[in-house]
């Protein structure tokens, strides 16, 4: 049993594909395999410019895995897999590869050169070879289709009640801690610092947020996500200052959940200035996070995540 996808936010939509296949898989005594393309073809085709991602592949193997994917298979997506048609890509991968009997794909799913395979080729070399092909109906919320672009769209702006009902899950980027220049412990701010590994992330800028894999509960911090102009930085990072922590982070794994968006990434005069709205920046993040903890007491409202394990060993997900 195959399901292929890109599943990047591995949001709603996303879980029911997989959760379906599965459910298949052990109707019928088979492994459920869950296929998806790394880096993704989006990525692959604008290398200067790749599209903003919600998931990092590991995260994305995590969650897939967690969604009980019996096996997870990222294809490496590089020229010559590019160059594969539709038909090629069925016959090497479905047929000989996997001796898939079922495949599930979403709506609108296309694969193989120029997009040129489709639910239809599946189906037609299905017949040929035996195997089923099917598409699971589009999942909707609010009367609107569940998809990555809605989910990026509500992110940039700032609606993180809103992405977590499309994911199914509080918005997250998790990782481990790396070391940074050092500078923040000068300023009164160490940050723990997670790298993008070369992908795009899908946000910027200064947020509220509850970092998960230190202790028992989340822990309270304000983080930067950029690539720090007035340091003259270019590569994207995460920065989470945990309030009232004072220990070593360096090679722990973290997840940073997203709660208010405070502002935009700016270039300072000087690291004094900087330090000054770092500080209203604190502030304004502790208050947003006593607002949040009151909300969330009042209606505790989303399912425990089947994407967040226990402790340090937490997808690393949105996830
Ligand atoms: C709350 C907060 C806000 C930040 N805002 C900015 C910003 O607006 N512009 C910027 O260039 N860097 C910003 N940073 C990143 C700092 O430049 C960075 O943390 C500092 O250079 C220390 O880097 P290090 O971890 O490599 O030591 C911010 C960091 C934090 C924690
Ligand atoms: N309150 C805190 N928040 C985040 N990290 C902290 C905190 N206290 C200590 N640390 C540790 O300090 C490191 C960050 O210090 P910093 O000077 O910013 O160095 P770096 O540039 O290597 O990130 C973190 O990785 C962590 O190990």
């Amino acid at each position: 049993m195959v399901c292929i996808g890109a599943f990047d936010g591995l949001h709603l939509g996303h879980r029911a594909l997989v959760r379906h296949t599965v459910a298949r898989a052990r109707a019928l005594g088979v492994p459920a395999v869950a296929l998806s393309f790394e880096p993704l073809p989006r990525e692959f085709f604008a290398p200067a410019a790749p599209p903003p991602r919600l998931l990092l592949p590991r995260a994305k193997a995590e969650g897939l895995l967690a969604l009980d994917a019996d096996q997870v298979g990222l294809l490496r997506f590089n020229g010559e897999l590019s160059r594969w048609s539709g038909e090629e890509f069925v016959q090497r991968v479905l047929v000989e590869q996997l001796a898939a009997r079922e495949v599930w794909v979403g709506p609108q799913f296309r694969f193989g050169k120029a997009r040129g395979g489709d639910i239809a080729l599946l189906r037609r070399m299905g017949e040929a070879a035996g195997f089923g092909a099917h598409e699971i109906e589009p999942v909707h919320l609010d009367g609107e289709r569940v998809s990555s672009t809605r989910i990026r769209e509500i992110l940039l702006a700032g609606d993180f009640a809103a992405a977590a009902r499309l994911l199914g899950r509080p918005y997250a980027i998790g990782g481990h801690v790396v070391r940074g220049r050092q500078l923040g412990r000068t300023l009164g701010f160490p940050t723990a610092n997670l790298r993008f590994g070369g992908k795009t992330p899908a946000l910027s800028g200064i947020y509220a947020t509850w970092v998960h894999g230190i202790g028992e509960r989340p822990w309270s911090s304000v983080s930067s996500l950029g690539t720090r102009p007035t340091v003259a930085g270019v590569e994207p990072l995460l920065e989470a200052h945990l309030f009232d922590f004072d220990g070593d982070l360096y090679g722990r794994r973290i997840e940073v959940e997203f709660v208010a968006h405070l502002r935009a990434e700016l270039k300072f005069p000087d690291l004094a200035t900087l330090t000054q709205q770092m500080h209203r920046d604190a502030a304004q993040a502790r208050q947003s996070l006593a607002l949040d903890a009151q909300r969330r007491q009042l209606h505790p409202a989303l399912p425990p995540d089947p994407l967040r394990a226990s402790g340090a060993d937490a997808a690393e997900t949105t996830a």
